[in-house]
């Protein structure tokens, strides 16, 4: 039977194991020695591949020894052969033609590998417009090189280096089952060296509220973030650039008429300190502060609901501007960096302590503070887009587990930070981040980022894909004269509720009685604060203790908005 030089394969993934898949259906379809090669996504063509061309098998007598595998490939190579494999069990061996590039291919990959050739086989394709480049190296047989699936491919990724003219940015991949490795050449990823945040700001606009540039990717396309999906997520450890891509965003926000607010007592956001001036509000000290400043969101988007039902609209843009102008009604971006620790629930014991000792009088105001962000943040995660608020949470690691579902559901834009220099990050650990075939790309392109704090993969909602990017700059103390250059305003200061501090006694279970939701049999939930300076002067009386011991929202406050 004739063998095609290529087979259409639509819709290929192009990974190791359907290679090795589909290297099954060649042997059936076309007899034993072809391999499927190079893909070209475009044409959804695959080459068919000849493994060991003019291949033919030699029986070895039955006193044939292993000491004498050297001089028999030597033999083999006078007679212009090359040995391809041998079998001292079965007493046979295999010899074929290599082509030039693969005879000094496997060769290489041998002595790197520290065996003999014969003990490596591997399939080798050239740029067919240019012979002179290798375009895939598929290692088709092999000896282990560890148990371990993250160590066997360092080792790959170091022994790509050995093929003539291979860079790190090469993929590598291993299929489990099989044993094949693909080694591919791919163009290095080129992301801009810088991307200047002042490039990317605009003189303050409010009518683009709807999109805060982050960065450039290869193309020098700008990516960011689309706001209808209301909420982002960037992880990254120490290092990646987490606080600078929070930072673009903040300023992105600003220059598009967002008032800004900034959560983060974990790291008293002392980056964010030159912005203090353009936020509504910060809390940068301990978790009841920041509790009351997501109690005063939550607050806000009650009051912003009533205004939006009183008008009978849906969504807060539609509202007259004369309407949002009186109400004070703007998007809000809230940014919560270190959010796990925000969440996260410690299991410290601290009863041994006496019940007013201060550590324990802390620790429980912070475990209160902790229930009840996370309460409030399940409830933003779903009902915020339409009132014009927006939250981007940083995270040290890709792992979503510790947010409520509603909110994990709302999240448009997705980010991962690569720590310059750190080692890959496998596809498993992605999975939260980017779902499906997702994952494995994001784990690549983090790969071939090279060393650049601040370079990143992103994902944005609507099944675009990933793609790389690098984060806007600008230091962080001059970011004061960049907005100020742009126009933009500085914060009317919300006025952020005071919960009573309730006592520890009292602390002990807030929430006892109550099923899922604490806060679903109170209809509308608290009274709204107050809001810019242009708001009425109306006392904002909102508590847990309110909550828990008289139902009803107070309604006296109630007309004043
Ligand atoms: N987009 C960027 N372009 C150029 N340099 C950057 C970029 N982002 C960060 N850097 C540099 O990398 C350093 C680390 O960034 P950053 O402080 O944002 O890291 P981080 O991940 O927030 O770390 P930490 O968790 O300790 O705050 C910064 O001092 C900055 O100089």
């Amino acid at each position: 039977m004739s063998v095609p030089a290529r087979v259409h394969v639509p819709g290929f993934p192009n990974t190791a194991a359907a290679r090795a898949k589909l290297d099954e259906s060649f042997d059936a379809r076309f007899g034993h020695g072809f391999t499927p090669g190079k893909f070209d996504p475009e044409t959804s063509m695959i080459a068919v591949v000849q493994e060991r061309p003019d291949a033919q098998r030699l029986t070895l007598s039955s006193d044939f020894k292993g000491s004498q595998v050297d001089a028999l490939a030597e033999r083999v190579r006078q007679r212009g052969f090359d040995l391809v494999e041998v079998d001292l069990h079965e007493k046979n061996a295999v010899i074929a033609h290599l082509t030039p590039e693969a005879r000094a291919i496997r060769a290489r990959l041998a002595s790197f590998l520290k065996v003999r050739p014969w003990e490596v086989e591997v399939c080798v394709e050239l740029d067919p417009d240019n012979p002179r480049i290798v375009d895939l190296v598929q290692v088709l047989r092999s000896p282990e090189t560890g148990t371990d699936a993250e160590k066997r491919l360092a080792v790959w990724r170091a022994a790509v280096l050995v093929i003539p003219g291979a860079h790190a940015d090469w993929r590598i991949e291993e299929d489990l089952v099989s044993g094949r490795v693909v080694l591919e050449r791919r163009d290095p990823l080129r992301l801009p060296q810088r991307v200047p945040l002042a490039d990317l700001t605009i003189d303050f606009d409010p009518d683009l509220w709807d999109f805060i540039p982050h960065g450039q990717d290869t193309g020098a396309r700008v990516v960011g973030q689309k706001l209808s999906v209301p909420h982002g997520l960037v992880a990254g450890e120490t290092g990646a650039g987490k606080s600078y891509f929070l930072l673009a965003h903040a300023v992105g926000a600003l220059s598009r008429g967002h008032d800004l607010i900034v959560v983060d007592p974990t790291k008293n956001a002392v980056d964010f300190t030159p912005l203090h001036p353009w936020c509504a509000a910060v809390a940068v000290t301990t978790l009841p502060e920041a509790r009351a400043v997501i109690e005063t969101v939550y607050a806000e988007r009650v009051r912003r609901q009533k205004v939006l039902q009183a008008h009978g609209i849906g969504f807060w843009a539609k509202l007259p501007a004369d309407v949002r102008a009186a109400e004070g009604i703007r998007p809000v971006t809230v940014i919560i960096d270190e959010a796990a620790s925000l969440l996260e629930d410690s299991s410290a014991n601290l009863s041994a302590l006496d019940k007013d000792d201060p550590l324990r009088v802390e620790f429980e105001q912070d475990r209160v503070a902790k229930t009840i962000i996370r309460l409030y943040l399940g409830k933003l995660g779903r009902e915020a887009r339409n009132v014009g608020i927006h939250m981007v949470l940083g995270v040290q690691r890709p792992d979503t587990s510790f947010l409520p579902g509603e909110f994990r559901a709302n999240i448009g834009q997705k980010v991962q930070l690569k720590v310059p220099g750190s080692a890959p990050m496998a596809p498993e650990s992605l999975r939260m981040l980017f779902p499906g075939q997702f994952a494995p790309e994001a784990s690549d392109l983090l790969g071939r980022l090279g060393d650049m704090p601040g370079s990143g993969v992103t994902m944005a909602e609507g099944g675009a894909g990933v793609a790389a990017f690098r984060v806007a700059y600008e230091d962080a103390l001059r970011l004061p004269a960049l907005l100020e250059a742009r126009g933009v305003p500085r914060a009317q200061k919300w006025e952020i509720m005071q919960p009573e501090s309730p006592t520890p006694a009292t602390l002990a279970d807030p929430f006892e009685g109550f099923s899922d939701d604490p806060f679903a049999d109170f209809g509308d939930d608290p009274v709204p604060p107050r809001r810019g300076a242009e708001s009425p002067p109306v006392p904002a009386e909102f508590s847990l203790d309110d909550l828990l011991d008289h139902p009803q929202p107070p309604p006296s406050d109630a007309s004043a908005f």
